[in-house]
C-alpha cells in the first residue's frame, strides 16, 4: 500500500482568538493516513476544522504542530518556493467558490496548471474537458456555463497535471442534488479509473456516500470514522455531532 497523504498529530492554533488563554484550537492533534487510490470524505459541522485540515494537508497553511506528508515528502521541511512547486505539480484543488479565470475559456482554464508548470498543452486540456463531458464547450467563457459545468471544468483543471492528491472543499455546496451527484461521480471516476487520491471536505452526508471512507471532525478532533459510508450511515453519524455542536453553542 502506498501512502498518498499522511497527517501525524497535526494541530493548528490561531493565536489571539482565545478559547481559554491558549488561542483557538482549530485542529487538535489529528492523525490520518490516506492510501493511494482512496476517496476520503472529511465531514463535520460548521467550524469543526474541516477547511483547516484541508489547508494544512495541502500545504496552504502551516500547522502549529505535527507533520504532514504528501507521499514521502514532509511539507514542514520545505522552503516556501519548494512548497509552492509541490502544490503546483503534485496537488489538485477544487473549491466551492467557482474560481475559474473569467477572461479565459474553458480549455484555457484547464490548461492553466500546465502553463504554470512550464509544460505545453499538448491536447491534455481538451482531453480533460472531454473526460468531464465538456469537449463541445472548450471555447466558452465561464460566465456562459452553468454552475455544474463550471465545477466540471474546475475538476478537469484539478486533474490535468495527474496530481498525487486532489483536495476538494465543498465543491458541490452551490449545486442542486442532481448536478452535485454528477460532479461527485467525476471525482469517483478519477479514483476508480485513474487511481487518483481524493480528499473531499463536505458537510453533506449524500456527498460522503461517494467516498471509500469518512472521518468526522468535532472541535478540531476526529471523533468517528466510517468505512464505505453510505449517505444514511453518514447522516446518522452526523446527528450526534450536530447535537454536540448545538450544546457547545448554547
Ligand atoms: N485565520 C483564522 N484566524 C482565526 N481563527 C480561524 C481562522 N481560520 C479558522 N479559524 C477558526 O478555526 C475553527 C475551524 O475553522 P474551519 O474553517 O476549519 O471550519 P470548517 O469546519 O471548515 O467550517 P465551515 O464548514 O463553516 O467552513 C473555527 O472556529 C474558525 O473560526
Amino acid at each position: 500500500m502506498t501512502t498518498a497523504l499522511s497527517l501525524d498529530a497535526v494541530s493548528r492554533v490561531h493565536a489571539g482568538r482565545n478559547r481559554g488563554d491558549g488561542g483557538l484550537i482549530a485542529l487538535d492533534s489529528v492523525s490520518l493516513t490516506v492510501p493511494r487510490g482512496r476517496f476520503l470524505a472529511v465531514m463535520g459541522g460548521s467550524g469543526s476544522g474541516k477547511s483547516t485540515l484541508l489547508r494544512c494537508a495541502a500545504g496552504l497553511e502551516r500547522p502549529t504542530a505535527g507533520t504532514v506528508r504528501i507521499g514521502d515528502t514532509e511539507l514542514g521541511r520545505l522552503k516556501p518556493a519548494a512548497l509552492t512547486r509541490l502544490r503546483r505539480d503534485r496537488i489538485g484543488f477544487v473549491f466551492q467558490s467557482l474560481d475559474l479565470v473569467s477572461a479565459l475559456d474553458a480549455r484555457e482554464n484547464v490548461a492553466l496548471p500546465l502553463l504554470l508548470a512550464g509544460a505545453p498543452d499538448d491536447g491534455r486540456a481538451l482531453a480533460g474537458l472531454a473526460a468531464v463531458g465538456l469537449a463541445d464547450r472548450a471555447g466558452d467563457l465561464p460566465a456562459t456555463l452553468s454552475g455544474g459545468q463550471r465545477q466540471r471544468v474546475a475538476i478537469a483543471r484539478a486533474l490535468v497535471t495527474e496530481p498525487e492528491v486532489v483536495f476538494a472543499d465543498e465543491p458541490t455546496a452551490a449545486l442542486d442534488p442532481a448536478t452535485a451527484a454528477e460532479v461527485l461521480a467525476l471525482l469517483r471516476r478519477a479514483v476508480d479509473e485513474h487511481g487518483r487520491t481524493v480528499v473531499l471536505v463536505t458537510h453533506d452526508p449524500a456527498a460522503a456516500g461517494w467516498a471509500d471512507e469518512a472521518v468526522f471532525l468535532e472541535r478540531g478532533r476526529i471523533t468517528a470514522r466510517l468505512d464505505r459510508p453510505d449517505a444514511e450511515r453518514a447522516r446518522a453519524m452526523f446527528r450526534p455531532v450536530g447535537r454536540a455542536l448545538a450544546a457547545v453553542a448554547r
